[in-house]
């Protein structure tokens, strides 16, 4: 027996009395200074029990202390006490229950959350009075006032001698295989008026376990049943098949959903239909691939062809050529013999050398007509069957730049300026090349093959000597 330096029996007024988080006895009555008092004396009263219990559980540290007691809300210490003890009266033995929301097993193994299980979570009583009877009668009470069922009990870790209690004195045998240290008994689960854990769920029974889940809350209890079980799992297994089609006929929303724009190379590799779709089987995204891939052999025997008739037309010119050099004397023949080399390298280097070849036809008359030069100047390569760039070349595509002179110099608005440009040998269109102070030769004359090929402007921007004229005239912005 366990006795204090204090009477009990002010606390006591009863063999059994509960004592929740407040921490004093249901039957308590007093002012405030006999309320401290008492939860002083029953603190002490309950760290002393739980320290006794935890010493026979061989526990660490306690289960039972007053300080968890006042911290929870859920939980309800039944004390035994005989006041008739000695002076001061005792305590004999000490059962805390509680309720708990467990994941639970049940006999099929399927996992169940239940919520406000009924919990045994400690239980004493003082060796000097075990096996008296004293036990039960504690117990008793305490099912008594929870209006629990032994059957709907969980216990929390319980000792060799607790479960050799629950057998002799409730035929609780068989126990349901938890993952964690609490105990069930079969029967638990089962559907029973005298459940006591159907009242702690909210007063659901027949097996209806309520869950603390978002469609719980919204929704309504989630019915648990065994046939309801079933009838769930068979939906489910009749759901799951039609699963992946849903998925894939889940059409895109919101952006994703929006019409995508044409894409020039799927018009290239789908002939002209825009795939809508995701990506295609393998046969026939193969069969595409050999579409492109015969359509570009196309292309490339085309381009032989071309080549080929390119090159014959121009030995046809080439003939030309020489026989009006035998019926005109007077052009000198080294010139034009270099000029059809020129000719000939860019019609075997460039795609374009056919404009080549014409401006060469036509750069030949210049050399004696500088406005017919000029004239045909204006449209590069227009004669070709190929079509020529269509854009205006300009420096950014060119990559060279106008070298003026004289620009920093102080220009009235009407100051003349004269350019000097350079095209790269391989552009092929473009070449005015003058060095300032060079006397420009008269287009009468014939020309230095750099001029020769010249084919900018019309006949207005050329200066007296036949060249390329570009004005430019101040500008405070320029
Ligand atoms: C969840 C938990 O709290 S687990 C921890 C349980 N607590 C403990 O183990 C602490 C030590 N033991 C005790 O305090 C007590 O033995 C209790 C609380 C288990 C039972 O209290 P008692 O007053 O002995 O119970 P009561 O007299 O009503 O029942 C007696 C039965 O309990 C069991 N029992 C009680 N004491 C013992 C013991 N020392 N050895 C084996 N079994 C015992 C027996 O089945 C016994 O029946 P029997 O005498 O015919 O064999």
């Amino acid at each position: 027996m366990v006795e204090f330096r204090f009477d009990i029996r002010p606390l006591f007024t009863q063999p059994i009395v509960k004592v929740t988080s407040n921490l004093l006895p249901h039957t308590f009555r007093g002012d405030r200074r006999q309320c401290l008092d008492a939860t002083s004396k029953m603190s002490e009263i309950i760290d002393r029990l739980g320290q006794l219990s935890a010493n026979a559980q061989k526990l660490n540290t306690p289960v039972t202390t007053a300080q968890r007691l006042r911290m929870s809300e859920n939980q309800t210490i039944y004390l035994l006490a005989d006041i008739n003890q000695g002076n001061n009266g005792a305590v004999i033995g000490l059962l805390k229950v509680g309720t708990k929301d467990l994941y639970l097993f049940d006999e099929t193994g399927q996992t169940r959350k239940v919520e406000n299980t009924p919990c045994i979570l400690d239980f004493y009583i003082h060796e000097s009075r075990q096996r008296a009877g004293l036990g039960k009668d504690l117990f008793e009470t305490m099912l008594a006032d929870e209006k629990w069922t032994p059957i709907k009990c969980s216990v929390d870790r319980p000792s060799e001698k607790l479960l050799g209690f629950l057998k002799k004195h409730y035929s609780l045998v068989r126990t349901i295989p938890q993952a964690n240290n609490f105990v069930l008994y079969e029967g638990f689960f089962d559907d029973g008026s005298s459940s006591a854990a159907t009242k702690q769920t909210n007063g659901a029974g027949n097996g209806m376990y309520i869950t603390n889940s978002p469609n719980t809350q919204l929704f309504g209890a989630t019915y648990l049943g065994e046939e309801n079980n079933k009838k769930r799992m068979q939906r489910h297994l009749e759901a799951t098949p039609n699963l992946a089609s849903q998925i894939t006929q889940i059409s895109p929303v919101g952006r994703y959903g929006a019409r995508r724009p044409t894409c020039s190379m799927a018009e290239i590799i789908h002939s002209g239909t825009t795939p809508t779709k995701g990506a295609e089987s393998g046969s026939v995204g193969q069969q595409k691939v050999d579409f492109v891939i015969e359509n570009l052999q196309n292309l490339q025997i085309e381009e032989n062809n071309e080549f080929e008739l390119l090159q014959q037309q121009q030995q046809d010119r080439s003939n030309a050529i020489e026989d009006d050099l035998q019926t005109q004397p007077d052009i000198e023949e080294p010139e034009l013999s270099n000029e059809i080399e020129s000719n000939m390298e860019h019609a075997t280097n460039t795609t374009g050398a056919e404009n080549e070849t014409s401006n060469s036809q036509q750069n030949s008359s210049f050399a004696h007509s500088p406005s017919q030069a000029s004239k045909s100047a204006s449209i590069i390569g227009s004669d070709s069957h190929k079509s020529p760039p269509t854009f205006q070349l300009s420096k950014q595509h060119t990559g060279m730049k106008n070298r003026s002179y004289g620009v920093g110099m102080a220009v009235t608005p009407t100051t003349k300026m004269e350019f000097d440009q350079e095209s790269r040998e391989d552009f092929g269109v473009v070449k005015i090349n003058r060095p300032l102070g060079k006397c420009a030769l008269s287009p009468s004359t014939s020309h230095p093959a750099d001029d020769v090929i010249s084919t900018v402007s019309s006949g207005e921007g050329l200066t007296e000597q036949g060249y390329n004229d570009l004005k430019f005239y101040h500008n405070k912005l320029w």
